[in-house]
């Protein structure tokens, strides 16, 4: 219901050790899980007209049943009938229309849906929680808060919220609430059931890894038109990827994205969303991005909570193109103005002057250390064999050649910022393809992809 997967489709090369050749492959882009889509065809594979058959049959089962235009036809229907004929089925997370009851009567119905309900498409759906495919993290209110206030605050007031359906809910909120500055917002995911809720200039069906616009001409001219700024119109791009994705294909869509906006003499404002390990990969893509303290929480998600101390803080922050130095962060949550670094941090970060910097990146305060000559995480100490700050039960005997993934000497592989993403190990290019031609049935190769996690 929520994917058409086989349309969202890259090409892979694997080093295949044993021969030494390169193979490549097509895979899903969309799906992290092989059980969610297991496309699947070397790239000069032969396919039969059986299976292109059988592909394109496959594809069809899997189309949702209405298109944008109906979904949406069908909802404002749904918004005039009276409050006792207004039922969401569970099972299908589908808006009912009275003639649709019999076959929904057998399953879990919501009764008496109110508008204030059906104003909060996040809360009435239920997050789709595949961890590797969408990890549907939903912000916190006192995050969702936060970015709207600092947009308003930045005079940006046109919001692309790529896979952020729970900001672009609430922006709609705010704007029939009349306290604020109006701000338009078009919400492009891949997750469908939101065209239920949502007009074709507020929702395009779309694939962030691939810059993919299901609806081809439509959702492309709705984005583009979307981004054109009228005077007094200033848009910005903010997107809160699954974790699971790989940072590369994610910054060429942004690019593309860009690209569409473009403007000769500045950047497109961008905030990304995404935990601080992957900072360096990050910036190695967008290098006028910083990253900023600021703590991103999740209400549906037990670790990545705001107020934990130590370990359990959330490791997601914002990383941006516009200047630090003017996004004030929340000083009753702690976070003050570091007058030599030109930006917020965090209470706990202080200001080394050695490192000239506000060092810290988990919100934990690290210390200097002078063999190293830079600041640490607090639960590392000064190793003398290791000739560098380690965990304290870390292994000495361990060569300390340092990490067998990027050889870096002061991590091993399993806290390797690079262990998650698998773009070391498998180099890849996205193409899109006419989902006619694919299908999906096929054993697949060994892929692993790791997923984000938060290192020690
Ligand atoms: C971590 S959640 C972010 C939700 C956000 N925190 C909010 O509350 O609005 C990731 C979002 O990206 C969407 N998503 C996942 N994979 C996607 C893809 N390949 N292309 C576009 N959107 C995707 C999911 O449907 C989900 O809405
Ligand atoms: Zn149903
Ligand atoms: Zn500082
Ligand atoms: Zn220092
Ligand atoms: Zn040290
Ligand atoms: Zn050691």
């Amino acid at each position: 219901f929520t994917r058409a997967p086989y349309l969202c489709i890259e090409l892979i090369s694997l080093y295949n050790k044993k021969e030494g050749a390169p193979r490549r492959f097509y895979a899903c882009s969309a799906c992290r899980d092989r059980k969610d889509c297991n496309f699947f065809q070397w790239e000069d594979e032969k396919v039969s007209e059986l299976r292109l058959l059988a592909r394109e049959q496959n594809n069809k089962r899997k189309q949702p049943p209405f298109s944008h235009i109906e979904y949406y036809t069908r909802y404002r229907h749904f918004v005039s009938l009276p409050l006792i004929r207004r039922r969401f089925c569970q099972d299908c997370q589908l808006l009912l229309l009275s003639g649709d009851w019999d076959e929904h009567s057998s399953h879990s119905v919501l009764c008496d849906i109110s508008v204030a309900q059906l104003r909060r498409p996040s809360q009435l759906l239920h997050p789709l929680e595949n961890k590797k495919t969408n990890a549907q993290y939903l912000f916190a209110e006192r995050s969702c808060m936060f970015l709207l206030d600092l947009f308003e605050s930045l005079g940006l007031n046109k919001i692309l919220c790529v896979g952020t359906p729970r900001l672009h809910e609430l922006i709609k909120i705010r704007n029939s609430e009349g306290h604020h500055q109006v701000m338009k917002s078009l919400l492009m995911d891949i997750d469908f059931r939101y065209c239920q809720f949502n007009s074709e200039d507020e929702f395009c069906h779309y694939n962030m890894f691939n810059h993919y616009f299901f609806d081809a001409e439509q959702g492309y001219v709705t984005c583009r038109k979307f981004l054109l700024e009228e005077i007094g119109e200033r848009v910005v791009l903010v997107s809160d990827p699954p974790f699971g994705g790989l940072v590369k294909p994610l910054a060429h869509s942004f690019k593309k994205i860009s690209a569409i906006w473009k403007s000769s003499v500045q950047e497109m404002p961008i905030f990304w969303i995404f935990p601080y390990f992957f900072e360096s990969r990050i910036k190695e893509c967008f290098p006028t991005f910083s990253m900023l303290d600021y703590q991103v929480d999740y209400e549906n998600h037990a670790l990545y909570k705001y107020g934990k101390k130590g370990r359990r803080q959330s490791p997601v922050r914002i990383f941006t193109n516009l200047s630090p130095r003017d996004i004030i962060l929340p000083s009753d949550e702690g976070y003050r103005f570091c007058s030599q670094c030109q930006r917020y941090v965090s209470s706990e970060n202080k200001h080394c002057d050695i490192c000239d910097a506000c060092p810290s990146k988990d919100g934990r305060q690290w210390r200097h250390c002078l063999q190293c000559n830079k600041c640490v995480k607090p639960t590392w100490i000064h190793c003398m064999s290791c000739n560098c700050c380690a965990l304290k039960d870390h292994c000495c005997s361990k060569p300390s050649s340092g990490c067998f993934i990027c050889g870096d000497k002061e991590h091993k592989r399993s806290i390797c910022p690079q262990k998650y993403s698998s773009e070391n190990h498998v180099t890849f290019h996205i193409i899109k393809l006419n989902f006619t031609k694919l299908n999906s049935i096929q054993s697949p190769p060994m892929r692993k992809r790791e997923r984000g996690q938060q290192p020690e």
